[in-house]
C-alpha cells in the first residue's frame, strides 16, 4: 500500500471570486487527518487571498462526505496516532473559530451524503444547499461515540431539540427534502444546479441578500429552558429503557443540555473532551469493529478476489409459500425482483400470497409505503402450482419443510425445468446440501440461502457453499443479498452451519443450569442484562418448541458427544405447552401476550431433573448474573472456535456478525469472538475446563481453544491450518 496522503482537497477560484473547495477521498470522501489538514490549508488560503470573496465546500463525485475516517479510529484507539491534537483543536480552533467565524461567507454544496463530521463541517458553513435525495445525519452514536465537530450544539439549533435528539439517538439520517423542511438546509436543487446555486448563494450572503448565519449562535429553534429540560428528561428515560448498558447516549444528552444551559461554547468544550474519552471506550472499539466486520463479510478469499462479476438476476422463483418462503418473497419484491411463488395446491398458494400481502400491508400501515407502491410491489409476485414458468428463472430458492426426500425430489425437478445457468438454492437450516442435491448433476450450482425468520425483516443471510458450489454462484448470491439489504455471511456445509451451531450450546447450557438448580427466570434476566434482546427461555417460547426439538435432534445426531440431553422441553410439549403460540411455555401469556413467570414450570423441571439423574448443586443455585452469562456463552465461544477451526467460517469477524445478526448478541460487545478475546482465551479455557470436570463433556474446551489458550493468543487471529471445508 502506498504511504502517500490519504485524501486531499482541491481549491479552484472562479472569475466570480468564489473559491470552490472539493473534498477528495474515495469511496465516500471521509475526513481523514490528511483531508482535514488539507481542508484547513485550503480554507486559510481562501481567507488570505484577495481574489477570493466567498467559499463553497463540496465533495467529489456526488458525495459531500461520509464523515470522519472511521479507519483512523483503530490507530487512535491503539495509541498509534503519532500526535493527538489538544481537545477542541479541530472543532473549536478550526471549524468554529476559523471556518464559522471567517470574514468571508461559506456555503456547503451537498449531494449524496453528509454524515457525521461531514454534516458537522457543513453546519459550520453559513448556508447549506442540498440535492433532494442526499442523506444528512449524525450517526456517530452507532459507533459508540458522539459527534465531535460541534454536532451536539449545531444540530439542535438548526432543527430543534426533539428532532435533533431523534436523529442523534437513533443515528437516523434525513433526506435532503426533509432536511429542507426542518431548516437543516436552506435550499434544494438538482445535482446539476448544485454548485452554481451554492456559489451564487455565497455571493448573495456577501451582498446581504441572504442571511449570514452562524448555526452555533442560532436560538430560534431551541425551546425555552423548562420545556427543553422536559424533552431531555424524556429522552434520558427512553435511552435508559432501550439501552441500559450504554453510557454514551446519556453523555450526548448531557452535552446538549450543557450547551443550552451554559451556552454553545461551553457545550463545544464538553463535547470535545467527551469525544476523546469515548473513542477509547470498549463500546466504541466494539462498534467500530462491527462496522468494518459487517462490510468485510462479502470479501471471500478465492471467490470475490478473482475478477468475477455478478450476473444479472431478472427473475427469482420460490418453492414453498410458508412463513419462510413468503418472507423471502417479500424481501425480494420489496427490492423490485419479479418473483414466482410455487405451492402444491391452491389453498397453500393463497395462504402464501396472503402472507406476502400482509407483510407489505404492514409497511403501508406504518407509513413506510404508499398504496400505489404497494400495488406496484405486490404485482411483482405471481403464484403458480407447477414448474411451467420456471424456464426463464435465474435463481430458485427452495423453502419447504425440512424433509430430505421431499427436497431431493424438488431439486431433481428443478434441474429438469430450470435453465442450465439457474442457481438452485435451499433455505434449509440443517440438512446437508450434498444430500439435497444428490439426485442431480448440478452440484456446482447448488447452494444454501439460509434466511432467518421473519425473512423480510432479519438482516442476516447465511450463504452455504459445498466443496462443489462454483465461486460464480456465490458472487451472484452475495450481490442479490446486498441488493435486498441483507448482510451475507459465507459459510461451509455442515449441520447447523454457523449460526445454529452457535445457538445450540446457548440453549442447552441454559437447560443444564436449570436442571442443576439455577432459576430459569434469573437466566433470562441475566441474559437481557448482558444485552440479549431476550433470554434463552423467552426465545424458546417465541420460536416454538416444535422447532427447538427438531433442531435439538439434529444437534444430538451430529454432535452426540457434546449434546446435553434433557427431557424438559419434550415433557412440556407433551402437556401441550409449546411456547407462545399455545400461550404456555416457559412463561404463561396473558391476553396482551405479555409473558409472566409460571410456578407450574418447576414441576416440569423437577421431573426432567430426575430423568436426567442430576441433583441440585448449591453452587449452581447461587450463581451470580455474571457467572450465568459465562456459563451460557463460553460454550458458544467454544463452538464458534470449532466452526472456525473446521473452516466452516472464513474468519472470526464473520462469526461476530453471525452472532450479532443471527442470535441478537449485543453489537456493543463486538460479537462473540471479539467479546471472548476481551476476556482472554486462557481465562475462557480454564473456566470451561473446570466446568467440564464438574458437569461433563458438554463444557469440554475444543482443541483450537486449548491451543490458543496455551499460547495466550487471541481466538480471532487467523487460523493457520484450518482443515478447510470450503
Ligand atoms: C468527528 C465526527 O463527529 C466523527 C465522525 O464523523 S464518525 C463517522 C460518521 N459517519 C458514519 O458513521 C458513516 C458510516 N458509513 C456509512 O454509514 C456507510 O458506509 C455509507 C452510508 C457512507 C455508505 O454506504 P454504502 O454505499 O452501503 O457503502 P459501504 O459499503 O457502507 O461503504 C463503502 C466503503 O466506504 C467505507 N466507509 C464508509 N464510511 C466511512 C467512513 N466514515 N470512514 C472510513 N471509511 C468509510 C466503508 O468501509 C466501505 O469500504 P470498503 O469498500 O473498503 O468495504
Amino acid at each position: 500500500m502506498g504511504s502517500g496522503p490519504k485524501g486531499r482537497t482541491i481549491m479552484e477560484v472562479g472569475a466570480d471570486g468564489v473559491a470552490l473547495i472539493t473534498i477528495i477521498n474515495p469511496p465516500v470522501n471521509s475526513l481523514s487527518f490528511d483531508v482535514l489538514r488539507s481542508l484547513k490549508d485550503s480554507y486559510e488560503q481562501a481567507l488570505r487571498r484577495d481574489d477570493v470573496k466567498a467559499i463553497v465546500i463540496t465533495g467529489e463525485k456526488g458525495k459531500f462526505s461520509g464523515g470522519f475516517d472511521i479507519a483512523a479510529f483503530g490507530g487512535i484507539q491503539r495509541g498509534l496516532r503519532e500526535r493527538e491534537e489538544k481537545p477542541g483543536y479541530l472543532s473549536i480552533e478550526i471549524i468554529t473559530d476559523t471556518f464559522e467565524a471567517a470574514r468571508k461567507p461559506s456555503v456547503a454544496a451537498i449531494d449524496g451524503l453528509a454524515l457525521g463530521g461531514g454534516l458537522e463541517v457543513a453546519m459550520a458553513c453559513h448556508a447549506r444547499i442540498s440535492t433532494p435525495t442526499a442523506q444528512l445525519g449524525l450517526p456517530e452514536l452507532q459507533l459508540g461515540i458522539i459527534p465531535g465537530f460541534g454536532g451536539t450544539q449545531r444540530l439542535p439549533r438548526l432543527v430543534g431539540l426533539s428532532k435533533a435528539l431523534e436523529m442523534l439517538l437513533m443515528s437516523k439520517p434525513v433526506q435532503g427534502q426533509e432536511a429542507y423542511t426542518l431548516g437543516l438546509v436552506d435550499a434544494i436543487v438538482s445535482p446539476d444546479e448544485l454548485v452554481n446555486t451554492a456559489r451564487q448563494w455565497a455571493l448573495d450572503i456577501l451582498d446581504h441578500r441572504r442571511p449570514w448565519a452562524a448555526s452555533l449562535y442560532k436560538t430560534d429553534k431551541i425551546e425555552p429552558l423548562r420545556e427543553a429540560r422536559e424533552i431531555l428528561t424524556f429522552a434520558r428515560a427512553q435511552v435508559q429503557k432501550q439501552a441500559p448498558n450504554l453510557k454514551h447516549p446519556l453523555l450526548c444528552i448531557d452535552i446538549i443540555e450543557e450547551g443550552i444551559v451554559s451556552g454553545p461554547r461551553a457545550g463545544l468544550w464538553k463535547e470535545a473532551e467527551a469525544s476523546r474519552a469515548l473513542l477509547h471506550s470498549d463500546t466504541s472499539k466494539s462498534l467500530v469493529h462491527i462496522f468494518f466486520a459487517q462490510r468485510r463479510t462479502s470479501k471471500v478469499p478465492g471467490v470475490t478476489d478473482i475478477g468475477l462479476v455478478p450476473r444479472r438476476v431478472n427473475k427469482v422463483a420460490i418453492v414453498g409459500g410458508g412463513l419462510m418462503g413468503s418472507g423471502i418473497a417479500t424481501a425480494l419484491i420489496l427490492r423490485n425482483y419479479p418473483v414466482i411463488l410455487k405451492e402444491v395446491n391452491d389453498k397453500f398458494l393463497q395462504a402464501g400470497i396472503g402472507r406476502v400481502r400482509a407483510n407489505l400491508q404492514s409497511h403501508v400501515k406504518k407509513g413506510k409505503m404508499s398504496q400505489e407502491k404497494f400495488e406496484k410491489t405486490f404485482s411483482l409476485l405471481k403464484g403458480v402450482l407447477d414448474y411451467e414458468r420456471f424456464k426463464d428463472v435465474d435463481i430458485v430458492i427452495e423453502a419447504v419443510i425440512e424433509n430430505l426426500s421431499l427436497k431431493q425430489q424438488i431439486f431433481a425437478d428443478l434441474e429438469k425445468y430450470c435453465p442450465p445457468h439457474c442457481i438452485l438454492a435451499s433455505n434449509t437450516s440443517t440438512i446437508d446440501l450434498n444430500l439435497i442435491g444428490e439426485k442431480t448433476r448440478s452440484q456446482n450450482r447448488i447452494v444454501g440461502a439460509h434466511f432467518f425468520s421473519p425473512a423480510h425483516v432479519m438482516p442476516l443471510l447465511e450463504i452455504v457453499r459445498t466443496e462443489q458450489t462454483s465461486p460464480q454462484v456465490i458472487v451472484d448470491l452475495l450481490d442479490v443479498g446486498k441488493k435486498i439489504n441483507k448482510t451475507p455471511v459465507v459459510v461451509g456445509n455442515c449441520a447447523g452451519f454457523a449460526v445454529n451451531r452457535m445457538f445450540f450450546p446457548y440453549s442447552e447450557a441454559a437447560i443444564l443450569l436449570v436442571e442443576r438448580g439455577t432459576d430459569p427466570y434469573q437466566i433470562d434476566r441475566a441474559s437481557t442484562k448482558f444485552g440479549m434482546p431476550m433470554g434463552p427461555f423467552r426465545l424458546a417460547d417465541l420460536v416454538g418448541f416444535g422447532v427447538a426439538i427438531a433442531s435439538g435432534m439434529q444437534y444430538a445426531e451430529h454432535f452426540p458427544e457434546r449434546t446435553y440431553k434433557s427431557m424438559l422441553v419434550p415433557l412440556m410439549q407433551e402437556d401441550k405447552r409449546a411456547g407462545e403460540t399455545s400461550r404456555q411455555g416457559f412463561y404463561i401469556y396473558g391476553k396482551n401476550r405479555k409473558a409472566s413467570p409460571d410456578p407450574e414450570l418447576y414441576k416440569y423441571i423437577e421431573k426432567s431433573r430426575s430423568i436426567s439423574g442430576v441433583t441440585i448443586d448449591p453452587k449452581v443455585v447461587k450463581l451470580s448474573d455474571n457467572e450465568i452469562v459465562e456459563m451460557i456463552f463460553f460454550p458458544v465461544v467454544n463452538e464458534a472456535c470449532r466452526v472456525l477451526a473446521e473452516g466452516i467460517a472464513v474468519k472470526a469477524a464473520d462469526l461476530d456478525i453471525a452472532a450479532v445478526m443471527g442470535m441478537g448478541f449485543p453489537p456493543y460487545r463486538g460479537g462473540i469472538m471479539f467479546w471472548a478475546d476481551s476476556l482472554g482465551s486462557t481465562y475462557i479455557y480454564s473456566r470451561l475446563e473446570e466446568w467440564s470436570k464438574m458437569y461433563g463433556e458438554f463444557f469440554k474446551p475444543c482443541a483450537y481453544l486449548a491451543e490458543r489458550a496455551s499460547k495466550g493468543a487471541p481466538l480471532s487471529s487467523p487460523v493457520e491450518q484450518a482443515t478447510s471445508r470450503l
